[in-house]
């Protein structure tokens, strides 16, 4: 089957698939492969496939955003994909977990508006149990600050004039702020795929974003290489589960 906004052909997808916001972030993630392929560039989305360890596995990149992303969630499903890892970066809500930290995402706060035009209010975005597991567990082995929970999934990045309740949010428990998650648990949910999430955080969710937001330093990439790595080590993992 050819996935048309992918441009892939179902038939050369594995059954996993690691996937990120960043085209040049899912190259990166593919130069660790061997027998490495790209498959397809079209709009955001960049497809790669290849082994790490002797596992296949896809590398695909979403772009930024519940509705294009969701686009390419759904169309890696259709084409196969069971599994689906969300390699990203996300705001940190508290000092305990600063920049350059690690967290696994157990379900997220569905506060964008793709969701609503799935499902009905109340309906959850939570991640699979053996997906967290595993990259929880391959996080630790990386060393540095890692946490799993609750995670928010937001529409907006750069703030206008109406109030987010990141306060709200921070006090029911959320660790952290990205814009992709909840789009991705509810659609793996939906089509019967499982999904995780681990995030390398870039900074804090409610500072002033325009002003402060510094992904390029050198501990954000530090931290964004120890998630690719734990990325690869559950998924191969995973593959035998
Ligand atoms: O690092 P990625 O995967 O792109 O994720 C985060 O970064 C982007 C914002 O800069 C949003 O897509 C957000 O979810
Ligand atoms: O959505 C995002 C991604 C990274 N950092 C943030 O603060 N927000």
């Amino acid at each position: 089957m050819f996935l048309p906004i992918l441009q892939v052909n179902s038939e050369d997808l594995p059954g996993l698939a690691i996937v990120c916001g960043d085209p040049r972030r899912a190259e990166v993630i593919a130069r660790k492969l061997d027998n490495v392929r790209e498959l397809s560039f079209a709009r955001e989305y960049r497809t790669f496939v290849g082994e790490f360890s002797g596992t296949r596995l896809a590398v695909v990149s979403h772009g930024v955003g519940s509705p294009g992303a969701a686009v390419c969630f759904e169309e890696l499903i259709r084409g196969g994909v069971g599994t689906l890892i969300r390699v990203g970066t996300a705001g940190s809500y508290s000092a305990e977990h600063p920049a350059g930290s690690l967290i696994i995402s157990t379900a997220a706060i569905r506060a964008e508006g793709l969701t609503r035009q799935l499902v009905p209010e109340g309906f959850p975005a939570v991640a699979d149990s053996a997906v967290t597991e595993a990259l929880y567990e391959a996080a630790l082995q990386g060393g540095g600050i890692v946490k799993k929970g609750l995670t928010v999934t937001l529409d907006v990045f750069f703030s206008g004039v109406v109030d987010i309740p990141h306060k709200t949010y921070k006090a029911a428990g959320a660790l952290a702020v990205e814009m992709e998650i909840a789009a991705l648990y509810v659609v793996a949910s939906l089509r019967g795929a499982r999904a995780g999430a681990i995030l390398a955080l870039d900074g804090y969710a409610d500072a002033d974003l325009a002003a402060e937001y510094d992904p390029h330093s050198d501990e954000v990439a530090n931290a964004v290489e120890r998630e690719i790595d734990a990325a690869l080590r559950a998924a191969v993992k995973l593959a035998s589960h």
